[in-house]
């Protein structure tokens, strides 16, 4: 599955390429006001972190909510005190879409990531083109050559990669890049099988300086207890936040942990 949803993501860019040309998105992309400073947002605190998602729909769950105003959603976001916003841009399984990413980009002033099937520079380029301040990439997607221009890329445009990693194997290989930024996602991306406690059994192998962000399976205030109490500095929540009804009263509840 995943190398579906990055095949169709590569083949869906290539088409949006045809109407902006490579040099039309770098110049966009050299064009925008610096990036926001990720690493500082996301710094670890006394208290946990969240990076709240905008998320309609997946693969593993299907539709999750129906999200007109994207912008309205991350002004709640930021009101109820997330650090920083993941917007899914994918437009085939997740129903996001880059556009989404601009109008949340205009609507708050918290770093943005660009959470997407990231495995060329041209995807990189319209992320900041579109106003990223992060830009996702998997390490079970790439080979480790890809990973490293994409990761220095995102660097030399100013954003920040969060590299998301499933296993030790790639964790040592998100370490080799000099990550500063390593996520482990509780999701399996090719059987959607989640597990809570992967988050804890690779948090001692993470480098130090690190920071370190727990992905994924966040329904309860509980489950951001359980990922802090393992070592999470930050924890990216989707379905609960979009799902939940009062995305302000879930993030306090989340960040009373
Ligand atoms: O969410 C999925 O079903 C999914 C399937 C395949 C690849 C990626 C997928 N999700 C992306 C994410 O990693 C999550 O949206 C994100 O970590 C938030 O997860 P959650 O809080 O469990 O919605």
């Amino acid at each position: 599955m995943l190398a579906e949803l990055t095949a169709n993501a590569v083949a869906d860019a290539l088409a949006r390429r045809e109407s902006a040309p490579f040099a039309v998105v770098e110049a966009a992309a050299l064009a925008r006001p610096a990036a926001l400073d990720a690493l500082e947002a996301l710094r670890p605190a006394a208290h946990v972190k969240v990076i709240a998602e905008i998320k309609r729909s997946s693969p593993s769950r299907g539709s999750l909510a129906t999200i007109s105003d994207p912008a309205a959603l991350a002004r709640q976001y930021e009101l109820g005190g997330a650090s920083a916003i993941s917007v899914l841009t994918e437009g085939r399984k997740f129903g996001g879409s880059l556009a989404d990413l601009e109008t949340v980009r205009a609507a708050v002033s918290l770093p943005v990531l660009r959470k997407d099937f990231i495995a060329t520079p041209y995807q990189v380029l319209e992320a900041r083109a579109a106003g990223a301040d992060l830009v996702l990439l998997i390490v079970a997607a790439l080979d480790d050559p890809t990973l490293r221009e994409l990761h220095d890329l995102i660097v030399e445009l100013g954003m920040t990669p969060l590299i998301e990693t499933h296993s030790a194997d790639e964790l040592e290989r998100a370490a080799a890049l000099g990550a500063r930024l390593i996520g482990v996602n509780a999701r399996d991306l090719s059987t959607f099988e989640l597990d809570r406690d992967l988050f804890g059994r690779l948090a001692p192998r993470f480098p130090d300086g690190a920071i370190r962000v727990a992905e994924s399976a966040v329904l309860s205030a509980a489950d951001v207890a359980h990922y802090r109490s393992s070592g999470a500095d930050v924890v990216l929540v989707g379905e609960a936040l979009v799902t939940g009804g009062d995305p302000i009263a879930n993030l306090s509840a989340f960040l009373a942990v």
